[in-house]
């Protein structure tokens, strides 16, 4: 399957997951912990993901599929194959805003071959707004976007990745100290896709985060911003791989002072 067909079935899947997530949104639903309370999956996580390994494999035959939620009758994976392709998909990133009946949550499917995301879309229905992108630029709404353009790093809008564990969140206010303290201003939304989908468009200068993000919740953003513009880099300024064990997604206008703000 070329790049261009991986772009289309990734527009048709998460099309697909996000109507049916929308049908459910502010309804009555099943939802669990997992890990723990705040650790959140409802029926809809489950049966997106469903639908979507099922569109996924009679439109790419044997595809390998790495998503959330582990499913008894599913055949999916939590971690990226070494080689080959792979389809990655968040049936719903923002669950905890899902549950609560806020907007800002989303469907996010990509695609990698041998390790490289080739195509991505980041779909939030209820926001109205889809993140797209395969190898010639990103899009918001099938119109071209770009990263910001801002320079001055004192006036970057932030947004430090980080869910809500609790084994994080004394890092969590280092990483709010240090934007309150030499960058601009700060922003938290619930959703890593989307905090990485506002960096390709320009809503936000920056993405960044100090923990290990999974790949559902990042490879497609990742993709997003870089089509866009961005530089995405570990930590160390080093390119941002799944392996990461954090990153730091900006405009690439002041990536340096990023870099050197955050470990
Ligand atoms: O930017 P915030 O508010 O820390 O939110 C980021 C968190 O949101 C999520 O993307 C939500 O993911 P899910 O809803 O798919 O569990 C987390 O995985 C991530 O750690
Ligand atoms: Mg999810």
């Amino acid at each position: 399957m070329d790049a261009n067909s991986r772009l289309t079935l990734a527009h048709e899947a998460a099309r697909t997951g996000a109507e049916l997530a929308m049908s459910g949104f502010r309804d009555d639903f099943t939802v669990e912990s997992k890990e723990s309370e705040l650790d959140s999956v409802t029926e809809f996580d489950r049966e997106v993901q469903r639908r979507l390994a099922g569109l996924l494999r009679e439109n790419d035959g044997g595809a390998t599929i790495v998503g959330e939620e582990e499913l008894p009758d599913v055949d999916t994976r939590t971690t990226i194959p070494e080689s080959g392709d792979a389809w990655i998909v968040d049936p719903i990133d923002g669950t905890n805003n899902f549950v609560v009946g806020n907007h800002v949550w989303g469907v996010a499917v990509s695609a990698v071959e041998g390790g490289d995301a080739v195509a991505a879309v980041n779909e939030f229905p209820s926001l109205g707004d889809t993140y797209a992108a395969g190898d010639d630029g990103a899009t918001r709404n099938g119109e071209p976007c770009s990263v910001s353009d801002r320079t001055n790093p004192g006036t970057f809008t932030i947004n430090p990745i980080f869910g809500l564990s609790p084994h994080h969140r004394r890092k969590l206010s280092e990483y709010v100290d240090v934007i309150a303290e030499e960058f601009g201003d700060s922003r938290r939304f619930g959703s890593s896709q989307f905090a990485l989908s506002s960096v390709a468009a320009g809503e936000l200068d920056a993405a960044v985060s100090g923990i290990r993000l999974a790949p559902w919740d990042t490879v497609g953003g990742v993709h997003l911003v870089r089509q866009a513009g961005g530089t995405v880099t570990d930590l160390d300024g080093e390119p941002w791989t799944p392996t990461s064990s954090g990153i730091i997604a900006s405009n690439g206008e002041a990536h340096d002072e990023l870099v050197a703000a955050f470990d």
